[in-house]
């Protein structure tokens, strides 16, 4: 891959749709980091979720629309352009009106994203497996989905619309709003917080675009299996903050034991080795990369070479 994936956003956003459209449900893990995605994808995952939840969390912050697009379309470009993977980011409300949802998407498609979804919270939103959320009418919802679509101008992005209905006001009005979003051209759903698989399959029924499970711990849906999902009709399962939890769950335990034991020794066999991590980033793969490009030859180049003293650059390689 070295430097950057060479499939371009258009191609991954094409092969995203083509992912959705088939029967296998499309499986993505959230990546906390660049360096993350690039596991997800060695492991042979189908795409790389981008969680606002995670973003906030990694700056110290609650997840509470406290994140700005610049942050969120920054972080997003630096997982995306290191993955040959379909990107799915969390857009929140689109930042706020319709006008800036506009612009939102604009930002992401030049950052690469694939796809991205925006949800009809009122603003400032929260978790949307949290108590006490509130969304907006259906006809502010509807405008968020409509300006997102009018400003989109690659035609591959994959606008995905959530709703957090069902958590405020049950499973009927969630499955009305999801019918409307798509009416107003989402090109999926995410319907937040479903409470078991007869929900999912509800709003499979109720909606003739890929419908997504936020497969997200300690919230209100169960940890439903991807084959389970997959057998109601679910197109896409997302686990967004999972890797981010692992990782601080064993950076916490790995820390509480340096402070015990005054040396990280019986921790050293859950590290990711020094091998792997190079292997991951390509170290091998620069290595040769730069070989080629010094001892890349234009024909007839010496003769045109306007200065004498022009000596190559050489480099010592270890
Ligand atoms: C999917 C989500 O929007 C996210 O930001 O990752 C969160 C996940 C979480 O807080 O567990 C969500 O609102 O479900
Ligand atoms: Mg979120």
């Amino acid at each position: 891959m070295v430097l950057h994936s060479k499939v371009t956003p258009t191609e991954k956003r094409r092969r995203f749709r083509e992912a959705l459209a088939a029967p296998e449900i499309v499986r993505m893990p959230g990546a906390f980091n660049p360096l993350s995605a690039r596991l997800i994808q060695d492991v042979g995952f189908e795409g790389v979720y981008i969680s606002g939840a995670v973003l906030s969390a990694d700056l110290g912050l609650p997840d509470i629309g406290l994140t700005t697009l610049t942050e969120v379309a920054g972080r997003g470009a630096q997982i995306a352009r290191v993955t040959d993977l379909p990107t799915l980011i969390d857009a929140d409300t689109g930042f706020g009106e319709p006008m800036n949802v506009a612009r939102t998407v604009q930002v992401m498609e030049d950052a690469g994203i694939s796809a991205l979804h925006i949800e009809d919270q009122v603003n400032p939103k929260r978790c949307g497996h949290l108590d006490g959320k509130d969304v907006v009418d259906e006809a502010t919802a509807l405008r968020r989905i409509r300006a997102a679509v009018d400003a989109r101008r690659d035609p591959e992005l994959v606008i995905m619309a959530r709703t957090d209905v069902r958590g405020v006001a049950g499973l009927r009005a969630a499955t009305d709003r999801a019918r409307a979003l798509v009416d107003a051209g989402a090109d999926a759903i995410f319907p937040e917080a479903m409470a078991d698989l007869d929900e999912f399959a509800a709003m499979r029924a109720a909606v003739d675009v890929p419908i997504l499970a936020n497969m997200t711990e300690f919230g209100k849906s169960p940890l439903f299996t991807a084959a389970e999902l997959e057998s109601v009709g679910v197109n896409l399962v997302i686990h967004p903050v999972s890797l981010l939890r692992l990782a601080m769950g064993e950076a916490e335990r790995s820390l509480r034991q340096l402070a015990a034991e005054g040396s990280l020794t019986n921790a050293v066999p859950r590290m990711q080795t020094r091998a792997r991590l190079y292997e991951l980033n390509e170290y091998a793969d620069y290595a040769r990369f730069d070989e080629e490009v010094f001892a890349f030859d234009v024909p007839g180049a010496a003769d045109r070479t306007p200065r004498e003293d022009a000596e190559p650059r050489r480099r010592e390689h270890a």
